[in-house]
């Protein structure tokens, strides 16, 4: 019945059938305005299970709106309805015709007009019953200025009418231009946006995890409502209010100036959807609850009636898809076949200066796809001047495909003819290692060609740092020491705030690598306000009365697709979108590309991998991987268990079974420990490295054949960036995944987020390992893991001996001390 499993996913509890029976009860209707009727097409739901009328046809034409109000209105009372503001008048007299006014509490009214002409009009209509208008005015509900000197609407309708706001149980709502955003963002167009922000907070007040992870479209600090509401805990009239006061601002306006329409619109068709069913539920649960009420019925809570969206009992995993916007689907493509074609250095003559082919051609025999397709749009897009402002640009390359070298070599070439040193481009990377890592691929081009970078990441001290990036020439001035500057999100935030003359003003390339994980951290810190802050001046001032060129963003990941919906917190300009996607004969044919969103966020991984998987029971798992090492002679291997504590037991174990030149990378070994590790790995001093996520994302070891995960990865994206770690840079690579047979459902799904379907099949194959031989391992195994408990024993043995001797000094009882001591030296005699 439900052909759309994301939205099946959103809407867990009411899709169930039951709770379907039981809106289709208790809803007799739901109108829909037209636009919406594209969902209603898209989701026959709508239309099998609750009568909607739309003022569109099936193809698109308008059909008479007044008859269809007039059947809608004369056969089934609504429960909801939801119109459009075009002809209103004929509409509402028809209302009065029909009496059906008579059957209405309230209206509420959510309102785009702009000067109250609306009270005098209606003034009948509004006196025959309770009557809540909202006025969507964003300018003039921010600030009272000159230019709008109208007190707030809401204020003003409302006093005026004499009414008090009230809990919203009406039977009947009519939502006037409900969210149907126009084609452009004009004055009225910004109310619309406005209407959705509003319903989606309405919304949030219900429903916090759908909102939350569906946020398309918007950028309107949801995560400030968001808060507010849970902090306050406001009833619903109450958030209304807060939503209509805090509306955004006109710099917040601006990000919607520059975005196409479309994208809102997509997510204004969301939100009304989202909203439609939330409140239409909102209701049935009101009316519900009374009816329970009466009747006394019991409640058992797991068949709870229509709980309130949003109180999702289990799963972690339910997310909502959120449409990909129109300019990311107008991306251009390129193989993502690193092995395909060579791109000769030369065939960028033209565009780099000789000092970077030179660079170039020492270090690179041919340029990889990713980097011959976005070298020249970055250089393009920052040689931007005063009169036409350069766009940002998004890069979506699988893992191991060149990216780093795509940003450095056009930050180069742009700043390499730069007359004095100032703080232009900023590379900012998730981790430190990673940061490291890029630093020295950037330190190779950047130094020969004259350009002063560092890397701020915390591996020295902040004054240090400071002594690296500026220096204060005479009191108050200062003087930058540096062209680029590498670092991480919490140091470039303490640079900004405890650094003196840390003024971004000269900014010129912003580059956000890995930025689905750099925006996990935007939540805490707040990165690209604060970076948009510190380059346009102060709060408030935006980009408009800077006087400073705005900088470019290059945006770059091997999962970009697969987590849309945060992109919209980074303000991009216009993107340009570049998208590595599978081809079969790149050099023949042109690319084809992918519209829909759900497969365009699929193969994604390098061509060059194969991905393998093996069923065995949990208890065997350690057997298997120990198979592959000495059966299958697997080398040059990385292992990802889950925790730190996983890790270390399978090297320990590892260890003594065999004398297997194997070691464990954690967070807990120090940085330098870790690249002396690394360092041996790649020499050939180590065979395997069992580690954490921490290596997943970003680590460039060079020569890793497989990547085994022992422990299935949490998510998707988590699966790319761990296999991502093998098949780099065109060379061949195999990821397996060892799964117990509880884990193999999960998988399954994992796997059907990253292939298409029909690949399946093709791109992930079984291994087969008889038990028969693993059963041969047990006993050496066994016998291992027990030398290693008694180990362990001994050694927290000693250290409660150790604290307790400690305990026994203090107390200044220090012959039982010497008691235990004998008592334990007699243990370990026996
Ligand atoms: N044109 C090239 N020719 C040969 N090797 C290259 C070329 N470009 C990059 N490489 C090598 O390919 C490897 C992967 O490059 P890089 O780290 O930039 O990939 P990436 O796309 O950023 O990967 P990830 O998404 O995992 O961070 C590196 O070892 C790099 O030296």
């Amino acid at each position: 019945m439900i052909r759309n499993p994301a939205l099946k996913r959103a809407f867990p509890m009411i899709f169930a059938p039951k709770q379907m029976e039981k809106i289709k009860n208790h809803c007799k209707m739901i109108g829909v305005p037209f636009k919406i009727d594209e969902i209603t097409r898209t989701y026959q739901f709508w239309v099998d299970n609750l009568s909607v009328a739309s003022h569109y046809d099936r193809d698109e034409r308008p059909v008479n709106q007044i008859d269809t109000i007039n059947n809608v209105l004369t056969n089934k009372a609504p429960d909801l309805l939801f119109v459009d503001t075009a002809k209103m008048e004929e509409r509402i007299q028809k209302f009065f015709q029909l009496g059906f006014v008579n059957n209405i509490d309230k209206f509420y009214v959510f309102h785009e007009a702009p000067h109250g002409w609306y009270l005098q009009d209606w003034k009948q209509f509004i006196l025959k019953f309770n009557y809540i208008q909202y006025r969507i005015m964003p300018w003039l509900l921010h600030k009272q200025d000159d230019q709008y000197p109208t007190p707030h609407p809401l204020i003003k309708v409302c006093s005026a009418l004499e009414l008090p706001y009230e809990r919203i149980k009406s039977r009947f709502l009519w939502v006037s231009s409900a969210g149907i955003c126009p084609p452009k963002f004009n004055e009225n167009g910004g109310d619309n946006l406005n209407l959705v922000v509003i319903l989606k907070n309405l919304l949030l007040t219900n429903s916090k995890h759908f909102v939350k992870t569906a946020t398309p479209g918007i950028h309107i600090n949801e995560y400030e409502f968001f808060e507010k509401f849970i902090a306050h805990n406001e009833t619903v009239e109450d958030s209304i209010m807060s939503d209509i006061t805090d509306l955004p601002s006109k710099e917040e306006s601006f990000y919607l100036e520059n975005h196409g329409d479309e994208t809102v619109r997509e997510a204004s068709n969301w939100f009304i959807l989202v909203y439609f069913v939330t409140f239409g539920v909102m209701h049935l649960n009101s009316d519900l609850e009374k009816c329970t009420e009466t009747t006394k019925e019991t409640t058992d809570k797991s068949t709870e009636l229509f709980p309130v969206i949003g109180k999702v009992k289990k799963g972690i995993g339910r997310r909502l898809q959120a449409p990909l916007p129109k300019w990311f689907q107008d991306y251009y493509p390129f193989s993502k076949d690193v092995s395909a074609i060579d791109y000769q250095v030369d065939c960028l003559n033209h565009l780099l200066e000789d000092k970077v082919l030179d660079i170039c051609k020492k270090s690179i025999e041919n340029f990889f796809p990713v980097q011959r397709a976005a070298i020249p749009v970055i250089i393009d897009v920052l040689s931007c001047n005063n009169f036409h402002r350069g766009r940002d640009v998004c890069v979506s390359s699988p893992t191991g495909s060149g990216k780093t070298l795509s940003f450095v070599i056009p930050i180069v070439q742009t700043l390499i003819n730069r007359v004095e040193v100032k703080l232009r481009a900023i590379i900012i990377l998730p981790v430190r290692d990673l940061a490291q890592q890029v630093y020295k691929v950037l330190e190779d081009f950047a130094k020969p060609c004259g350009l002063k970078a560092t890397l701020s990441v915390g591996h020295r001290s902040f004054q240090e740092d400071l002594n690296c990036i500026i220096k204060e020439v005479s009191p108050g001035k200062y003087r930058w020491l540096i062209d680029v500057l590498v670092t991480t999100p919490s140091r470039l935030i303490d640079l900004i705030h405890n650094c003196a003359g840390f003024d971004l003003s000269s900014l010129q390339i912003l580059v956000l690598d890995e930025v689905d994980r750099l925006l996990d951290f935007d939540i805490e810190y707040n990165l690209v306000q604060e970076i948009d802050e510190a380059v346009y001046g102060a709060k408030g001032r935006g980009i408009r009365g800077c006087t400073c060129l705005p900088y470019i963003k290059l945006i770059f990941s091997a999962t970009l697709a697969k987590d849309t919906d945060n992109l919209f917190k980074l303000n991009l300009f216009k993107p340009i979108v570049l998208m590595g996607i599978d081809s079969n004969n790149p050099t023949e044919a042109p690319l084809s590309k992918e519209k829909d969103v759900h497969k365009m966020a699929k193969n994604i991984l390098p061509a060059e991998l194969k991905e393998k998987f093996l069923i065995v029971p949990s208890m065997k798992k350690p057997l298997a991987f120990w198979y592959m090492i000495t059966n299958l002679k697997y080398r040059r291997v990385l292992c990802f268990t889950r925790t730190i504590k996983h890790s270390r037991l399978l090297t320990d174990i590892l260890k003594k079974v065999d004398s297997l030149k194997v070691f464990n990378i954690s967070s807990k070994l120090s940085d330098e420990s870790r690249s002396k590790v690394i360092e041996k790995f790649k020499n050939g001093d180590y065979d395997i490295i069992i580690t954490t996520d921490i290596m997943a994302r970003g680590i460039d070891i060079e020569g890793i054949d497989y990547v085994i995960s022992y422990d299935v990865p949490f998510d998707e994206i988590q699966y790319v960036h761990r296999v991502g770690r093998t098949a780099r840079a065109g060379r061949p690579g195999t990821a397996i995944t060892i799964l117990s047979h509880d884990q193999v459902k999960r998988f399954h799904i994992l796997m059907r987020k990253i292939h298409l379907k029909e690949d399946l099949k093709t791109k992930i194959t079984k291994m087969n390992i008889e038990t028969r031989k693993l059963n041969k391992l047990k006993s050496k195994f066994r016998k291992a893991s027990n030398l290693l408990r008694q180990e362990n024993n001994l050694e927290t043995w000693k250290k409660v001996k150790r604290k307790k001797a400690i305990a026994w000094k203090a107390l200044g009882a220090n012959k039982q001390s010497e008691s235990s001591d004998k008592s334990l030296k007699q243990k370990q005699a026996k």
